[in-house]
């Protein structure tokens, strides 16, 4: 066993909390056990000389301790007027480290320059300083996505770095503290991005050499603990892009003017902002906010995969969230494509594949047994209260030849006889009386008032 009886393949207690500081556009505390590090990223428009004209940016990175960040005194760099050695050779890496993930053509003429400062130090801390400098970066980068001045997010991938070793005794072991560290055999830092590939290995074996098979024990262990922290990092990432624009929703008890939607899909999302601003309710999706995961709809039941979307979204955010689970029955198919009918035709959710498939999977059946309805299942979610369910149907027939240019999915071959048309040849006021989503939200209002109070 390890000191503070750790397992040789355990992290220490790893936090980052972001937007640490109120001026930079990016930062994070990142503690990794006892080692804590204040990492900001700046947005600067002047470029270095080497990239000027060139239509690129860059990526900067310093890195300094405290005089107290270690046991003893160490006096400040900027006293002696020097930066030493290992400062610069630190700095270098955590640059080159994020450079790697970050593509430099789209970032535009501008540069980042990311600062790390330990305020304690207890082993790890180049590592800890890049795993936390991403997360700054990241969330410095978004401001610029949501302000405008960027459309294509340069990052490419994420990247966090870890500390492996040999202790004296033999044992390979992660994320070493300052005792394991100082009497290591062997001591590597490993920085891996997102997909899996490596940015940089620097291992020494100063006090003993490492076969190839120690070299793969360390690399594995350095796998598992970088997976780990890519998902403290992702957290921190959604609480600092999305906690602090939502705030004011969260500390509201009574419904307010505002909803977040947990959906993607841009058709939904139009209609429910028409439905809503009748209310004088504005609507947010998540189309507003790229960064959240997707919920994978595990379901089987409409039911079950909107409660999925809505909780899902309503506990990571502290938030009232609506989601809308919909689909096509159709009775010559026993139902189908029902719960599945975004994944249809295949994991890229196409419209046009969908609407495909459909036909040719009807090719053979007369329109009098083509008959279907339209779902949707509305689930309401808000941190600690139970959920609320509300369901719509609409009755109709798939045509064998799509007709209209409006809404969305499987809209120009749903036919309607009552009106003798699509629900794509409906103006989209029309759609939104009628619809399954309108007799659904029609319940949901209903019901919302007396849910709000319980
Ligand atoms: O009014 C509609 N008119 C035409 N098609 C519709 C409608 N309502 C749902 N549909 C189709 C779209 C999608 O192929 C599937 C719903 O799947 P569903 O999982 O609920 O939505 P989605 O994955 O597109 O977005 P999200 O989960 O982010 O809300 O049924
Ligand atoms: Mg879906």
């Amino acid at each position: 066993m390890r000191r503070n009886n750790r397992k040789n393949d355990e992290l220490r207690k790893i936090t980052i909390e972001p937007n640490y500081l109120i001026h930079p556009e990016g930062s994070a505390l990142i503690s990794f056990g006892n080692t804590r590090v204040i990492c900001t990223a700046t947005i600067e428009a002047q470029v270095p000389r080497f990239v000027k004209g060139t239509g690129k940016g860059w990526v900067h990175a310093e890195y300094s301790m405290l005089p107290r960040a270690t046991h003893t005194r160490k006096v400040r760099e900027a006293a002696k007027g020097k930066v030493s050695g290992r400062t610069m050779e630190i700095q270098r890496l955590i640059a080159r480290s994020l450079r790697s993930v970050v593509d430099l053509e789209k970032l535009g003429e501008r540069a980042i320059t990311v600062d790390c400062d330990v305020i304690q130090a207890d082993g790890g801390t180049r590592t800890a300083s890049i795993t936390g400098a991403f997360v700054a970066l990241r969330l410095a980068v978004d401001k610029l996505l949501q302000g405008g001045m960027l459309t294509e997010n340069p990052i490419r991938e994420n990247v966090a770095a870890v500390s492996v070793g040999i202790l004296e005794d033999g044992e390979a072991v992660l994320d070493l503290d300052y005792i394991e560290d100082s009497a290591a055999a062997v001591d590597m830092n490993i920085v891996m991005t997102s997909d899996g590939q490596f940015s940089e290995i620097q291992g020494t074996g100063e006090e003993a050499t490492f076969s190839p098979e120690q070299l793969n024990v360390l690399l594995a262990l350095g796998k598992k603990g970088i997976d780990e922290l890519m998902d403290v990092q992702h957290a921190a990432i959604v609480e600092g892009t999305i906690l602090e624009q939502e705030q004011s929703v969260i500390n509201d008890t009574h419904p307010t003017n505002e909803i977040l939607i947990a959906t993607r899909n841009a058709g939904k999302a139009k209609e429910f902002e028409a439905m809503f601003a009748k209310k004088g309710v504005t609507v947010k999706t998540l189309l507003d906010y790229p960064e959240i995961p997707d919920v994978e709809e595990t379901g089987t039941t409409f039911e079950e995969n909107a409660l999925l979307k809505a909780e899902t979204i309503a506990r990571t955010f502290q938030l009232m969230v609506l989601a809308d689970d919909s689909g096509l029955k159709v009775d010559a198919l026993d139902g189908n494509p029902g719960v599945y009918s975004a994944r249809y035709a295949g994991k890229m959710k196409s419209d046009a594949a969908n609407n495909a498939k459909l036909l040719h999977e009807l090719t053979d059946i007369p329109p009098e047994k083509r008959t279907a309805q339209f779902h949707c299942t509305l689930a309401l979610a808000y941190p600690g209260k139970k959920s609320l369910t509300v369901s719509g149907e609409i009755p109709g027939r798939i045509l064998s030849i799509p007709k209209g240019e409006n809404g969305f999915g499987y809209d120009p071959l749903f036919y309607i006889e009552t009106k003798g048309k699509t629900l794509a040849e409906m103006t989209k006021e029309e759609k939104n009386t009628m619809s399954h989503r309108a007799k659904a939200l029609e319940k949901l209002e209903t019901a919302w008032d007396e849910w709000i109070n319980h």
